[in-house]
């Protein structure tokens, strides 16, 4: 089963990611991951982040390298054995972010659709994602706006974006307040991941 955590900068993910990997309750093999991924795929995106000048189509196809190399190369061979994968962050991330980003181009019609139309034919859908709703100012506020994507606008518009995404596929998604205590996010999202195991 691939489990996704999905949500605003600062809202949480990685905090409880962290937190899940020492979780009995879970598979001693389960395979904890997340995009951008350590790779060098994932350095090529990281550089692209702290540069306020990168071209957002090249940003998006940078972001969908890491993501094909890291479907290859740990997702699917995980999947392949049985076990269950936890991602801290995904595609989503790029459908929400490189959707509100390309938006400032005038290439596209829609262009959530198009990052979401170059993955299609090939991406790895997960089976259940976690979405931490959070408002964008306390995001901007937590996250400490240490690169561009950080700012309480921008991430407006990226959480219109997640608004779409669980609109569009509401059995997948379920969404957990993370402006709530991080005990109780965290139970939260641990009894999503239990129930949809059973
Ligand atoms: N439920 C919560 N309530 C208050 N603060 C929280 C909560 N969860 C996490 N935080 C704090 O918010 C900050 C950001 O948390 P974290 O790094 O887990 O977020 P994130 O979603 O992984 O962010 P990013 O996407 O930017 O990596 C940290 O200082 C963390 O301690
Ligand atoms: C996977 C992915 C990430 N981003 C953005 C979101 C964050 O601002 C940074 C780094 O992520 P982290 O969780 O803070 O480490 O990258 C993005 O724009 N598109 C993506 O696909």
């Amino acid at each position: 089963m691939l489990v996704t955590l999905e949500g605003l900068d600062g809202s949480g993910k990685t905090t409880v990611w962290e937190r899940l990997r020492t979780d009995d309750a879970l598979p001693g093999d389960a395979t904890f991951t997340r995009e951008p991924t350590d790779s060098w795929y994932g350095e090529a995106v990281q550089r692209s982040i702290d540069d306020d000048e990168a071209d957002s189509l090249a940003e998006l196809f940078l972001y969908t390298a890491d993501h094909a190399a890291h479907l290859a190369d740990t997702v699917r061979p995980a999947l392949d054995d049985g076990r269950l994968v936890v991602s801290d962050r995904y595609s989503d991330s790029r459908y929400a972010y490189q959707g509100a980003t390309l938006a400032a181009s005038d290439h596209f019609e829609d262009p959530l659709d198009y990052v979401r139309e170059v993955h299609a034919p090939w991406t790895r859908p997960p089976d259940l994602t976690v979405y931490l709703d959070v408002d964008p100012e306390t995001a901007a506020r937590r996250s400490g706006a240490t690169n561009k994507f950080e700012t309480a606008e921008y991430l407006a518009e990226v959480g219109e974006n997640y608004e779409r995404l669980v609109a569009a596929d509401p059995e997948r998604f379920v969404r957990v307040d993370a402006t709530a205590a991080p005990d109780t996010v965290y139970d939260r999202v641990r009894s999503a991941i239990l129930d949809r195991r059973d």
